[in-house]
């Protein structure tokens, strides 16, 4: 059933320009600006894309907390933030919608930088309690802070962290309000046991008989010192509008109230799509349908995914973990094949390392799939429990470097630095397609130890594909192009920019040397000695911070006394700084890591190290970026 006709006439969203605007409108005017809000999420995604069906499925819970609470003096945080598109249309961003993840847009995210009505930044989930709690707790030491409205879904409740902060709120006893918008659904149907027994309290809603939990069926918040109140019909505006200025008069402590809600509700094409437009690129909003992005090759998780299938088909020892991203990150085509070896175990990155920690201990070959800015999560579980005990878990790692729209909280810039760094890891990157069959085959085949092997976002470059993956040489890297001056040396996909680049010097008369790392650990010492020894200058290129690659090869170096200036050192890298949302190329562009920025960091290298004297570094020793400031935009 749909909640609202379509209509381009929008009168009452036409006067908001902030929240205290709702305050002076009826209940039943507040029923027509929900209408006019969706109407103005769906058109404004079809035109931008982004996150659909969480938006649609809080168009009844914004407005309702907006009307009843003092926003922004009482905090309203949001988990995950992706679906605070209508928040942000209510507070003074309807304009800036229109830029939604563009270069210089509206971030598709909640940010402390964009307005006063983002008291807190996410984009990773379940942060919104511990965030809440901390507000909540200034406020009750004097800070000028009224109520906390933390808006979490059931997915995001999956994670721990979550519940660390449910935990430690319901013993305080601050008073907070936890809005649960349970959808039951994550970005595809939920796993766990925490889905079933928010199910058994959802039941009488879901059966339309009632805003109780069934009789005898307690809820585990109240059990943990919340006032447990619903559940409701999230999409009752009426009802919720009541609830909510009840609870703002009478609540006294933690309350958490659980409201039903659908995932994309009121767009037909939402609400029958499986995943309920989750995440959209532009579309039809009369068909739904999609723009559908040119791709010249197959996408690199579509490889990674078939290419362990087919080691798994091999080897029934192979198993995969995701964290509630399954589509994400090809586990979904792995399931269809295997699906008693696919194990999703929800927003819960720091469970899935070390239940992949155990599944090695036992025998198996555990390959986890996590996105790189996802995987942060789970750093301890990676150090404590599988580096130290050198156990051989597989760690795929998708949408490494930059990943364009989502901007810097799902940039994967760091799982370099934080990989290679620890003792008994293998590190790999893949520089194409072909070569993320090989780290498959290789990953599987190693035993030895913990192996990563990272690859980015989006399509390859089209170029022909092996059938099989071969296991590489553990430590080796290849010459691609062979020359006498300079040596790029690549570590992951930049390897396509140092060719290009390699085509403009070698036009100047510069012969130029292209190199594929494979490897930041181990490193290929003979390959890095080798081309210091026989080159001017050699550069570093990966898609990661500093501290990383480039670091790893330098302390080489170092150890090994090579450093005497005979060979011209450089290494290119993302900045020392956190790259606004934009476009891939354009975030590349931002990043100086393109074939120009190469082009121009040889070319001044060069004439550097012929003046042959220090001048000042145009740069703070990364590649032309301007250090200092935190966030830099895209250009
Ligand atoms: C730590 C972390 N892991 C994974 C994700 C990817 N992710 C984004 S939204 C989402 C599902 C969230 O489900 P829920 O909280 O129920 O919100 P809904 O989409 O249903 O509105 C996931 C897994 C993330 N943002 N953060
Ligand atoms: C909100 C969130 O964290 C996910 O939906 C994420 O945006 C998915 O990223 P990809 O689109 O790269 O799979
Ligand atoms: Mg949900």
């Amino acid at each position: 059933m749909s909640l609202v006709s379509l209509s381009s006439q929008t009168p009452l969203l036409d006067a908001i320009q902030e929240p205290s605007d709702l305050r002076g409108l009826s209940d039943t005017d507040l029923l027509g600006l929900a209408g006019e809000l969706r109407s103005e999420t769906i058109d404004v995604v079809s035109q931008t894309g982004g996150h659909l069906g969480s938006s649609l499925g809080v168009i009844e819970l914004t407005v309702a907390i907006h009307a009843v609470f003092d926003t922004p003096r009482d905090k309203l945080i949001w988990d995950v933030g992706h679906q605070c598109y209508p928040h942000k249309l209510l507070t003074g961003r309807r304009e800036a919608m229109r830029t939604l993840r563009k270069k210089g847009g509206a971030s598709g995210f909640t940010r402390r930088a964009e307005s006063a009505h983002d008291p807190f930044g996410a984009a990773h989930s379940s942060t919104s309690i511990s965030a809440g709690l901390g507000f909540a707790v200034a406020r009750d030491l004097g800070a000028d802070i009224g109520d906390v409205i933390c808006v979490i879904g059931d997915g995001a409740l999956s994670a721990g962290m979550a519940f660390e902060a449910i935990n430690n709120a319901g013993a305080l006893g601050r008073r907070i309000f936890v809005i649960l918008n349970d959808n039951a659904m994550s970005i595809s149907p939920p796993t766990g046991a925490l889905s079933t027994h928010l199910d058994r309290l959802a039941a009488p809603v879901r059966a339309g008989s009632g805003d109780a939990a069934p009789a005898g069926v307690t809820s585990l918040f109240e059990q943990m010192g919340f006032a447990y109140h619903g559940p409701v019909d999230g999409h009752d505006l009426t009802g919720l509008l009541d609830t909510l200025r009840h609870l703002r008069q009478t609540a006294d402590g933690p309350v958490l109230l659980h409201a039903i809600t659908r995932k994309g509700a009121g767009y037909v094409h939402a609400e029958r799509a499986a995943d309920k437009l989750h995440g959209v690129s532009p579309f039809d909003v009369a068909t739904g349908t999609q723009a559908k992005a040119r791709a010249v090759g197959p996408s690199f998780t579509k490889v990674f995914a078939t290419a362990l299938v087919a080691e798994a088909e091999q080897d029934p020892r192979i198993v995969a973990i995701t964290a509630a991203m399954a589509g994400g990150t090809g586990i979904d085509i792995f399931a269809r094949s295997f699906p008693d070896r696919t194990f999703d175990v929800g927003i819960a990155e720091q469970h899935a390392v070390t239940f992949a920690a155990g599944l090695a201990a036992g025998g198996l070959r555990p390959f986890c799939a996590i996105y790189s800015t996802f995987l942060q999560r789970a750093y301890d579980q990676i150090v404590h429990d599988v580096a130290l005990q050198g156990l051989p878990v597989r760690f795929a790692i998708d949408r490494a470097g930059l990943v364009g729209a989502d901007g810097p909280t799902h940039a994967g810039s760091f799982d370099i630095g934080y990989l290679a760094n620890l003792p008994g890891f293998t590190v790999m990157a893949a520089s194409d397609e072909a070569e993320l069959v090989h780290m498959v085959a290789t990953a599987a085949a190693h035993d030895a130890g913990p192996i990563a092997f990272r690859y980015p976002r989006g399509e390859g470059s089209g170029i022909d594909m092996p059938v099989r993956g071969t296991v590489l040489p553990i430590g080796r890297g290849r010459v691609i192009e062979t020359g006498s001056t300079v040596a790029l040396l690549s570590f992951g996909t930049r390897l396509g920019q140092c060719l290009a680049a390699r085509q403009a010097l070698e036009a100047q008369g510069i012969s130029v040397t292209v190199a594929d790392a494979r490897f930041a650990k181990p490193l290929d010492k003979a390959l890095i000695e080798d081309l210091v020894s026989r080159h001017k200058l050699l550069v570093t290129l990966e898609e990661g911070a500093t501290g990383g690659f480039g670091a790893l090869v330098l302390h080489h170096l170092a150890a090994r006394g090579m450093l005497d200036g005979r060979c011209g050192l450089r290494t290119m890298t993302l900045p020392d700084s956190f790259i606004s949302h934009a476009s891939p190329d354009e975030m590349y562009a931002a990043a100086r890591l393109n074939a120009e920025h190469i082009e121009r960091l040889v070319l001044g290298a060069l004439a550097h190290s012929r003046r042959r004297h220090a001048l000042p570094l145009p740069y703070d020793g990364t590649n032309g970026t301007v250090n200092g400031s935190r966030t830099i935009a895209a250009e």
